[in-house]
């Protein structure tokens, strides 16, 4: 089947009813359209999975029984068809026409006369229906209940500013690879290469492009002059200000942006990237193939020290737990459909006890680095501030005038960067 609305429907299905990550399947769908198609099926999913509870809205309304079983492909062919209508610039005629026709590749002609009749009636009620999705806070975010609750409470000034960019389009930032060129000098190839961008004030190593384009199109990309890397990630590598010579562990690396701009920033640097997942780590060597520089790479659980530390203290660690990634819903959309409310929790405990096992790792005088890509303070400061609480040895660090021990850290929200969340915690001598 190369169908690319019934392959788009076939994986907001295996998204959103199976619970399977978009990182996964969308690329075995892409692989069996024409390259052509491929910016268009991705559209077509990161739309749907955008809109998710207003698309249900409509269609609750519009059909006379909703689609159970393994009729609910279907059903996602209707959310693709009104995602087309509401928010693209298909003729809406061929948006209707197109997406019938995606019915012949699903195996259900019969179905035809149904979603035809279903995206006309959209069309002709649109804006009754969108006023009436407006009505509930869900459909009108298009965010679960419950994280509206958790960043209502955390950011009752922004919170709707977060919901906004959050169904944006992420921009692509590049890293320059500071061992090849200054910002400014991989600013001025781009410019020559007809690629417009720009520098962003406050992110030293890092180019915003005006649009996205091909990797391989970049100066110097193949050789490791540039990675791709949202900017609010590149602060990592900057807050750890690693040194020549030194020993730093980074203890959830894959797949290995923040290993590389560390290795990046100083030499002869004896860097451990651990991960607990084989086929991440794979990606980490990968990324270091291509900038040419080298760490040695351990598979392992960072909660559990006693199964791969070698007794050596590091001078510095740098700990980008796993987390509910929700500084990134906009570049992964899936999330607000696969995180559910209990998972805060329990990545809060195991963030918790990744922090106290590798706390013990650090020398005496060393620098410790709590990052997330969470705007969650239940993974951020709350985490950060307990654990200033409980240790006498840990000196918190303030990154800028509101990193107090009353909330610690620097939060980043996802606006021109992704939400990211950082605290420094040096180790008394
Ligand atoms: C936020 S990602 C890291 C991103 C990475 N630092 C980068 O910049 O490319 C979190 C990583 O933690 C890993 N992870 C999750 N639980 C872990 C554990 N207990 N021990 C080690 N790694 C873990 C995941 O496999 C994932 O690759």
């Amino acid at each position: 089947m190369n169908n690319l609305r019934a392959l788009a429907a076939e994986v907001l299905y295996q998204v959103v009813d199976q619970g399977q990550s978009l990182n996964q399947v969308l690329p075995i769908a892409a692989s069996k359209v024409n390259p052509k198609e491929k910016a268009l099926l991705q559209q077509l999913c990161y739309g749907v999975l955008r809109y998710l509870p207003s698309l249900e809205h409509y269609c609750r309304e519009l059909l006379a029984k909703p689609l159970k079983g393994k009729q609910r492909v279907f059903q996602f062919l209707l959310y693709v068809g009104i995602y087309q209508l509401q928010h693209m610039r298909i003729p809406p005629h061929a948006a209707v026409a197109e997406t019938v026709n995606a019915l012949q590749a699903l195996n259900a002609p019969g179905l035809k006369g149904l979603v035809n009749a279903v995206l006309r009636n959209f069309q002709r009620r649109q804006d009754e229906l969108e006023q009436a999705a407006e009505q509930n806070e869900v459909c009108k975010y298009n965010h679960p209940g419950w994280f509206i609750k958790l960043i209502k409470s955390a950011y009752p000034k922004q919170w709707q500013q977060i919901l906004a960019a959050n169904q944006q389009q992420a921009p692509m930032w590049l890293r320059v690879n500071q061992q090849h060129h200054t910002t400014q000098q991989y600013l001025d190839k781009l410019n020559g290469a007809s690629i417009s961008a720009r520098l962003v004030d406050g992110f030293t190593d890092a180019i915003l492009l005006d649009s996205a384009c091909d990797v391989f199109s970049l100066p110097g990309f193949a050789d490791g002059a540039c990675s791709v890397q949202d900017g609010a990630a590149q602060m990592a590598a900057r807050l750890l200000d690693p040194q020549e010579g030194e020993r730093i562990l980074d203890a959830c690396a894959a797949p290995g942006g923040k290993t590389c701009h560390i290795l990046e920033l100083a030499n002869k640097l004896d860097v451990i990237a651990l991960d607990c997942d084989q086929s991440r780590l794979n990606r980490v060597q990968e990324n270091l193939d291509r900038i040419g520089l080298s760490a040695t790479l351990q598979c392992a659980d960072a909660s559990t020290p006693d199964t791969w530390w070698d007794k050596q203290l590091f001078d510095k660690i740098l700990l980008d737990v796993p987390c509910s990634a929700t500084g990134v819903i906009r570049r992964h959309p899936d999330i607000k459909w696969l995180r559910r409310a209990a998972d805060i929790e329990q990545l809060a405990t195991l963030q918790a006890s990744i922090l106290e096992t590798n706390w013990s790792l650090l020398k005496p005088g060393g620098t410790l680095i709590y990052a997330t890509c969470s705007v969650l303070p239940q993974e951020n400061s709350d985490q950060v501030k307990e654990f200033l609480a409980k240790h006498q040895d840990a000196v918190h660090q303030p990154l800028h005038d509101n990193d107090t021990l009353a909330q610690p850290g620097w939060q980043f929200l996802p606006e021109l960067n992704d939400g990211f969340y950082y605290a420094k915690i040096t180790k008394k001598l």
